[in-house]
C-alpha cells in the first residue's frame, strides 16, 4: 500500500470507492489499523470520553491530543493522520494558528474543526498557510450543551440545508474534507453528490464517501450508551487486527452501515 493522501481520497471519491477511517490514540493501534488497510486515522477528541472517562469530549486540551497525536505518528503506516482541534482550540485567529501548527509539528495531516458556517474565514487562513482542514458538521460533540444531548441533526428540511450550505461554503473557503455526524442517510448522500471533497460520514447513512467509527465501538468496549451507528467488529474476527480488517472490509463493499446503523 502507498501513502493514503487528500489527493487519493479525492480520487477514489471520483472513482466511486468508499475508504475507511477509525480513530487512533497511540502506536500499537494505530499500527495495526494501518496493516489492516485503514485509509485514514483520526486522533479524536473522544479520546476524552473512551480513554478519560469523562461524559463530553469538552475536557480534552491542546496537550492531550498533542501527546496522542505524538504517539498515533510514530506508530502509523501509511494512513492519513488526522486530528481535531479540540474544544475552544480557536478561540483567536492568532491561537488557532498556533494550535494548528503544534497539531501539523505533532505529525497531523489534516486538522478536523468542528463547527458551523462561521469557520470560513478561520478556514481560509489555516489553508492559505498550508494547513489541510477537516470540516465536521451535523452532531458536533463540543457543542453538545448548546443541543441537549447526542441527538440527530438535520432532520427538518430548513435544518439540512443549512447544513447542505454550510457544507458548500466551508468548501469554498478551502476544506478539503466533509464529515458529517448522525445526520439522516438522505442528507448524507445529497452533501456527498454535492460536492467534490471528499465526504466522510458517521451515522450518516451508507452513500458518504468514506465512514468513520471510534475504534474503541470496533473492539466492542464502549462504555454507557452505544450509539446506533456503531458495530461491533470484533465478534466476528479473531483478533483485534482482525476486526480493523473486516470493519475496512466491509465498508469497501459497502456492506457496512447497514440500515439498522441509520437514521
Ligand atoms: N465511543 C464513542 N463513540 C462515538 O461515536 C463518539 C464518542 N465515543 N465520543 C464522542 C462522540 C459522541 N458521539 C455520540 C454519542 C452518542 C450518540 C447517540 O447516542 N445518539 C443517538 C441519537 C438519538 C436520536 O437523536 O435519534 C443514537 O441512538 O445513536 C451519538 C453520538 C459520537 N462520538
Ligand atoms: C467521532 C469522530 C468523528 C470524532 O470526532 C472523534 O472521535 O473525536
Ligand atoms: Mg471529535
Amino acid at each position: 500500500m502507498t501513502s493514503v493522501t487528500l489527493s487519493s481520497l479525492k480520487a477514489r471519491k471520483r472513482a466511486g470507492e468508499p475508504f475507511s477511517c477509525l480513530t487512533a490514540y497511540d502506536a500499537s493501534f494505530a499500527a495495526a489499523a494501518g496493516r489492516a488497510g485503514i485509509d485514514v486515522l483520526l486522533v479524536g477528541d473522544s479520546l476524552g470520553m473512551v480513554l478519560q472517562g469523562h461524559d463530553s469530549t469538552l475536557p480534552v486540551t491542546m496537550d492531550d491530543i498533542l501527546y496522542h497525536t505524538r504517539c498515533v505518528a510514530r506508530g502509523k503506516g501509511d494512513s492519513l493522520l488526522m486530528v481535531d482541534l479540540p474544544f475552544m482550540g480557536n478561540p483567536s485567529r492568532e491561537r488557532l494558528l498556533d494550535n494548528a501548527a503544534a497539531l501539523m509539528r505533532a505529525g497531523a495531516e489534516l486538522v478536523k474543526v468542528e463547527g458551523e458556517g462561521w469557520m470560513a474565514d478561520d478556514i481560509r487562513e489555516l489553508t492559505r498557510r498550508g494547513v489541510p482542514v477537516c470540516a465536521h458538521l451535523g452532531l458536533t460533540p463540543q457543542t453538545v450543551h448548546q443541543l441537549g444531548g447526542y441527538k440527530v441533526q438535520g432532520r427538518e428540511a430548513e435544518a439540512a440545508s443549512r447544513i447542505l450550505e454550510d457544507a458548500r461554503a466551508l468548501v469554498e473557503a478551502g476544506a478539503s474534507v466533509i464529515l458529517l455526524e448522525c445526520v439522516p442517510a438522505s442528507l448524507g448522500r445529497a452533501v456527498s453528490e454535492a460536492l467534490e471533497v471528499p465526504v466522510i460520514g458517521i451515522g450518516a447513512g451508507p452513500d458518504t464517501d468514506g465512514q468513520i467509527l471510534v475504534m474503541h465501538d470496533v473492539l466492542g468496549v464502549t462504555h454507557g450508551r452505544t450509539p446506533r451507528f456503531v458495530k461491533n467488529f470484533l465478534a466476528e474476527a479473531e483478533d483485534i487486527e482482525g476486526a480493523f480488517r473486516r470493519y475496512h472490509e466491509a465498508v469497501l463493499a459497502r456492506e457496512f452501515p447497514a440500515a439498522e446503523h441509520c437514521f
